[in-house]
Formats: C-alpha cells, sequence, structure tokens
C-alpha cells in the first residue's frame, strides 16, 4: 500500500463549495425548461456530502455547473473561493485539473488500456513520461488496479471499471470529486466496495466530495451531511440521521420511507424481526 498524504490540510469545517442563487435553464424544442430555480448550497473542506433526489430533480445540472460543464444563467458558484463563473477560459482549464468527476455510465475510453485511460489527464496538461508513469503507477495502486494497467476497459467488471474512473478523475490531485451516480450501475457488494475506496481517500487526502445520487443507502453508508434537491430547489439539508429519522420534506420523507421499507424486507428475508 502506499503512503496516503493530506495535501490540502485536514480543516474539516471551512466552507468549500459555496452556491448562491445559482439558476439554470435549458433551451429545449418546444419550451425553456428551467432546472435550477434559486439553489443556495455549502459544502464544508474534507466532508462528503450527499445530494439526492429524484430522476430530473437537476442532480447533474448542478454538478455540471460547478465545473462548468454547464453554464448557470445566472447565481454564484465558488469553490474554494475562486469564483468559478468569471474564470477565463484558460483559468478555468487550469481550475478544472482541481477537480475530479465520475460518472454512473465510467465515461472509458475503450480503445485505450487501464494504463492509458488513467494517464490522459497528465498527457493533456502536458506533463513529463516520468511524472506521468510515477503517478499512474501510485493511484492505480490506491485504487486496487495495479495488476490491470495493460487491460482494456471490455475485460474488467463493473467496479473494476468505476475503479479506473476514479484513478483517472484523481491523477491529477484534484481538491474535489463530483461524483454523479457513480455507484448507480453496479450491484450491492461491488457499490460498498467503491463507496470504501471513496472513504479511504477522502479520509486519507482530506479531498471534499459531492456525492449525487438518488440512493439513499449510499448516503447512510458514506456521508455525515446531506442535501435534498426537488423540482431544482434544496428544499432540505443537514445531518443524515436528522434528515432520515425526521425529515421534513416531501421527497426526504419518501426516501426515508422506502429505506426503511427496504431494510425492514432484508431484516425479513435474514429472519431477523420475526
Ligand atoms: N442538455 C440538456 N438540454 C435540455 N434539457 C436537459 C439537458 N440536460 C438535462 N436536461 C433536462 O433537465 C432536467 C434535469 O436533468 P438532470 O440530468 O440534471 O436531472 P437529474 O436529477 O440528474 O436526473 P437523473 O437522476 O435522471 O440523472 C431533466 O428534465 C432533463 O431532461
Amino acid at each position: 500500500m502506499i503512503r496516503l498524504v493530506k495535501p490540502y490540510g485536514s480543516c474539516i469545517m471551512e466552507d468549500y463549495i459555496k452556491i448562491k442563487d445559482l439558476y439554470k435553464t435549458y433551451s429545449t424544442q418546444s419550451a425553456p425548461l428551467e432546472v435550477l430555480k434559486g439553489i443556495n448550497l455549502t459544502v464544508r473542506k474534507g466532508e462528503i456530502l450527499g445530494i439526492i433526489g429524484f430522476s430530473g430533480a437537476g442532480k447533474s445540472t448542478l454538478a455540471r455547473c460547478i465545473n462548468r460543464l454547464e453554464n448557470p444563467d445566472r447565481g454564484e458558484v465558488y469553490v474554494n473561493d475562486i469564483d468559478i463563473l468569471k474564470l477565463s477560459k484558460q483559468e478555468l482549464l487550469k481550475e478544472r485539473r482541481k477537480i475530479g468527476m465520475i460518472f454512473q455510465t465510467f465515461n472509458l475510453f475503450e480503445a485505450k488500456t487501464v494504463y492509458r485511460n488513467i494517464s490522459y489527464p497528465l498527457e493533456i496538461s502536458g506533463a513529463s513520461k516520468a511524472e506521468i508513469k510515477k503517478r499512474v503507477l501510485e493511484t492505480a495502486e490506491l485504487v486496487g488496479l495495479s495488476d490491470k494497467l495493460t487491460v482494456y476497459p471490455g475485460g474488467l467488471s463493473g467496479g473494476q471499471k468505476q475503479r479506473v474512473g476514479i484513478a483517472r478523475a484523481l491523477v491529477n490531485q484534484p481538491h474535489l470529486l463530483l461524483s454523479d451516480e457513480a455507484t448507480s450501475a453496479l450491484d450491492p457488494q461491488t457499490t460498498l466496495q467503491i463507496l470504501d475506496l471513496l472513504k479511504e481517500i477522502n479520509k486519507a487526502t482530506g479531498i471534499t466530495i459531492l456525492m449525487i445520487t438518488h440512493e439513499l443507502d449510499a448516503i447512510k453508508y458514506a456521508c455525515e451531511r446531506m442535501a435534498v434537491l426537488e423540482d431544482g430547489r434544496i428544499i432540505e439539508s443537514g445531518a443524515v440521521n436528522d434528515i432520515f429519522h425526521n425529515p421534513h420534506s416531501r421527497t426526504g420523507g419518501l426516501f426515508a420511507k422506502v429505506f426503511l421499507e427496504f431494510q425492514k424486507y432484508e431484516e425479513l428475508e435474514n429472519g431477523q424481526g420475526i
């Protein structure tokens, strides 16, 4: 196991992302579609914050506005006190290197080996061959893929593909990881392994993680705080346990109810609670 360092310090309570009155409308063939309707959100440095919401609530749009893969209509986005919406193209490219992103569909290059998938962000940032090799080997070891570097994505399981996605997102040593439904395509056991990996990386490096998901159990497993997104608005936020046991919104309540029903069913299946 390689030695993990905390490159960015470990102050837990400092705000790392600040989002104020964020709006985003898509143009569609029929009518404009307002997807974000005044988002206000704070993510603390070094935490894993969960964002939960039903399909279409605007979760991916919100994540993509943070690294400006989407340009919001108005509002403010600060990452590490940098005003993301005011950056020039060049400045944005530089800041984006400090923000990794992982996806439900992994988004790997099928024609590149694991090594080349992981090395890609370093290649486009102009790192030397020696630096690339060092960082790829370190990151592959961190995610448990040292023995898969010459394999193509087609020869990997879903969990291994997501590990490649995580390694590629981390190889530039970002301060922030945006995780957009990263475990939604995985079976429950693999989901736990990936969540354990994210928790381990968070603990070891102090990286801030924004975990977007529609799976309450994933949030319950990995996060201390969460926010509920409904129809383009954050309708409640706070400690996971508080929202889970005493939800103040319809969406929060529905997620908690489904989770509890599922838990009851699992206990019955395992012969507990009878
Ligand atoms: N590029 C786009 N152009 C037009 N409409 C879009 C675009 N991207 C997303 N939308 C629409 O915006 C709404 C919110 O989409 P978004 O992907 O942000 O939601 P989500 O909460 O992440 O949903 P899911 O969990 O299903 O991925 C949806 O109605 C979607 O169809």
